[in-house]
């Protein structure tokens, strides 16, 4: 067992390598819980105010937050390291390989025309992989209970994932060789994500979705604009699709689709699968049931707004609860669930939670989209601008992050904000740019401080910054945006 301590905080991070026993470290943990809720110490010796059960960014923020508010706190992490999933094999390792994939991108197909020439650029793939684990091992070095174990790879009726040839993200984020052919299943955030480092490194990608869009969660406008630009980089997709079946006895995979509604059968052949169909809240081994604690349906802890469960004392935050599965969510759950047991208040609007796919071009959103505005019922506005009429954008010939579509209108990334018409108020904001994530923050501020559109175009934007796009869209919602 690994015991690091952050004295200054007194927050005690305990973190054990699970590679001998993990029944035995559930036995203990699940007992472990039952005891707490008894109200009893913890192990040791020494009286806790908090324990936080997961070291993921929901877990070991709120350890330290608890620390901070002057809590006795002790994190307990059946990982060798803090981090969570979105450390050690979510967010930041996905995030290197996308960047890396997306330099080897650039030097083949964009340096030229920037007058940078190279006689041959090649994948060093065990060098991307070791950067893309420095990263990873970089960042781990670093009574009341909180659960925050968080997530795990949903299973599919059928399919057993051996991380090799059927891969989850974990398998798909360590692959010692390029696939030539990598099918992913679930055209959601990790599947277009990975799908598009693999595609970049030369395999043919395609992604098999059971919803007639892709994302579907994001705003029907802007996907439809997404897709076409990951099919401009030689994704493909088969929407209203399912898999029926999979035979992994050859050298290969053969998946047996079907569309969704039913109908003729195909073969899929794929050195790879990777099976991207979203994830569940992963409380085994902890005995909920033991306690009492409920769950929904789908297995995620219910807790009241202040991450209550219906246990006295024990508290959850993160994937494993209801809300969407996003580290910075689970960050935020943490700080406010400790802030209540520290007696203070705390708040997470779900509402304002902003998302990013980190494909390039990236995109990100804050807010509603057009068809949930649509569906309660409000008369609203729409505004919107195009990246090819941004200077800056235009500037680094990055339009749409690729130069040779440029000239096509149907491709552009945009800026699009939605406000309600009577007041003007701001209802969503989505946006496709090669640095979305970053943009989508002023809008993130807007919708926090409950903004107009028109409070947004009185703001001085710097010139030339892909920023003054997000004022001509504001300006397009109520009056109209100067340079288009
Ligand atoms: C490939 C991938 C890429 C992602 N990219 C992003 C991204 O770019 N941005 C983003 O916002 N989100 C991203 N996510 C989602 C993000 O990783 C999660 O939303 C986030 O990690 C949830 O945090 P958490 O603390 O709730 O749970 P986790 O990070 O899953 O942490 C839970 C921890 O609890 C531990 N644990 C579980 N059971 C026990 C037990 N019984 N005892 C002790 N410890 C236990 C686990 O080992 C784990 O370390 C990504 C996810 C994946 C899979
Ligand atoms: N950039 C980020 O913030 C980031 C990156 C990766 C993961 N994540 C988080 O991780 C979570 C899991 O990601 P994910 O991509 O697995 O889930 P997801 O929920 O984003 O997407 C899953 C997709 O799979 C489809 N699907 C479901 N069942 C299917 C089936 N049987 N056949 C074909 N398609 C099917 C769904 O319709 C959906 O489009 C997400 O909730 C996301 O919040 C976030």
């Amino acid at each position: 067992m690994a015991m690091a301590s952050i004295a200054k905080r007194k927050a005690y991070f305990l973190t054990r390598n699970l590679s001998n026993s993990p029944s035995a470290d559930a036995f203990k943990l699940s007992y472990s819980l039952t005891k707490f809720s008894r109200g009893f110490a913890t192990s040791g010796s020494e009286e806790n105010d908090v324990v936080v059960i997961g070291g993921g960014p929901g877990g070991y923020v709120a350890a330290i937050k608890a620390a901070q508010l002057g809590l006795k706190t002790t994190c307990i992490e059946k990982r060798g390291t803090l981090g969570g999933t979105c450390l050690n094999v979510g967010c930041i390792p996905s995030k290197a390989l996308l960047h890396s994939s997306h330099m080897f991108h650039e030097a083949q197909h964009s340096f030229a025309s920037h007058g940078v020439k190279f006689s041959s650029v090649e994948v060093d793939l065990p060098a991307m992989m070791a950067q893309k684990d420095k990263a990873v091992s970089t960042l781990t070095r670093g009574k009341n209970i909180i659960i925050a174990t968080g997530s795990d790879v949903k299973s599919l009726p059928g399919i057993i994932i051996d991380e090799e040839k059927i891969v989850s993200s974990t398998g798909a984020l360590a692959l010692q060789q390029i696939p030539k052919k990598l099918v992913v299943i679930g055209a959601g955030y990790i599947g277009l994500e990975m799908g598009s480092v693999w595609a970049r490194l030369g395999s043919a990608v395609t992604v098999v979705e059971f919803a007639p869009d892709i994302v579907p969660s994001m705003d029907g406008e802007v996907r439809k604009q997404f897709q076409r630009t990951l099919e401009k980089q030689k994704m493909k997709f088969m929407l209203k699709t399912k898999v029926v079946g999979v035979d992994t006895s050859g050298n290969g995979v053969k998946l047996t689709v079907e569309p969704a509604s039913g109908g003729d059968q195909t073969t899929l052949e794929a050195d790879v699968v990777l099976v991207s169909a979203g994830r569940t809240p992963f409380t085994a081994g902890l005995g909920l049931d033991r306690i009492g604690v409920e769950t929904d349906k789908g297995g995620r802890i219910l807790v009241n707004e202040r991450f209550a469960t219906n246990v006295s004392s024990v508290y959850a935050i993160g994937d494993v609860i209801p809300g969407p599965m996003l580290a910075h969510k689970a960050e935020e759950d943490g700080v406010a669930c400790v802030e209540f047991i520290a007696g203070k208040h705390g708040h997470v609007n779900y509402d304002k939670v902003p998302g990013v796919v980190y494909t390039h071009p990236e995109v990100a959103s804050v807010g509603k989209t057009e068809e949930q505005v649509k569906a309660l019922g409000v008369e609203y506005r729409v505004g919107k601008f195009p990246f090819l009429a941004n200077s800056r954008a235009k500037a680094i010939d990055d339009a749409e992050g690729l130069v040779k579509i440029i000239a096509e209108k149907d491709a552009e990334g945009l800026v699009k904000i939605i406000a309600e018409k009577e007041t003007d108020k701001i209802l969503g904001v989505h946006i496709m740019a090669l640095n979305a994530g970053e943009l989508i923050h002023e809008a993130v501020l807007a919708l926090a401080y409950d903004a107009n559109s028109e409070d947004i175009s009185h703001v001085c934007h710097a010139h030339p910054t892909m920023s003054e796009a997000l004022k001509e869209a504001a300006l397009a919602t109520h009056d109209k945006p100067i340079h288009i």
